[in-house]
């Protein structure tokens, strides 16, 4: 399990407010094993694959996250609106963006079920931004998040956006997940 709040670097891939779990991978592709290596594939095959066309990277939208028949995208930060990981509880949300290789998420506010199952689940790193950034970024601009400060890094357009700490989740996320979290305090055995 990598560190996840150590120095995340990749492209961004833009998107708007309210986007909810259906969007992120639609339930008819609930049906894959998440732990069969080639099945679990196709959770970031689908990822993103309910998002509007028209609202697929923003401004313009149309712009793929995953291209062709690839099952990982070559975005590795999304940067987003409002409400992030709105309606259902379902962990193949984060759980396919990880494995279409997103690392963080950027937005100013979460679904509360889809930011704990982020953190919890070990899949990635919702970073709470100050401010709405989706107007400030665009897709395809290359993005370095310093964990230290913490603060986003717009080396594409020179520009720099404070984060939010982690505060209480630092060391979940910091270990990779409530499990290993909990092995590494002992509040299991290892
Ligand atoms: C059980 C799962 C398929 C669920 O029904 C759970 C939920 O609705 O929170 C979903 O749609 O994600």
């Amino acid at each position: 399990m990598t560190t996840k709040s150590a120095h995340i670097a990749g492209k961004a891939f833009v998107l708007g407010k309210n986007v909810d779990t259906d969007q992120i991978i639609p339930a008819a592709h609930l049906v894959y094993s998440l732990t069969d290596p080639e099945e679990r594939k196709l959770y970031g095959k689908y990822a993103l694959s309910g998002v509007p066309s028209s609202e697929s990277g923003l401004p313009n939208g149309n712009i793929p996250f995953i291209n062709g028949d690839a099952c990982e995208s070559e975005y590795s930060i999304i940067v987003a609106s409002d409400n992030f990981g709105c309606g259902s509880s379902r962990e193949h949300a984060p759980a396919c963006l990880e494995i279409a290789g997103i690392k963080a998420i950027i937005s100013p506010s979460y679904a509360r079920i889809f930011y704990r199952n982020s953190v919890d689940g070990g899949f990635l790193t919702p970073y709470e931004s100050v401010g709405d950034l989706s107007e400030a970024v665009q897709t395809g601009d290359e993005l370095e998040i310093d964990p230290a400060i913490p603060a986003l890094v717009n080396h594409t357009q020179n520009t720099s956006h404070r984060l939010k700490p982690l505060g209480s989740v630092a060391d979940i996320v910091n270990a990779g997940g409530i499990f290993a979290y909990a092995r590494e305090t002992g509040m299991v055995p290892k």
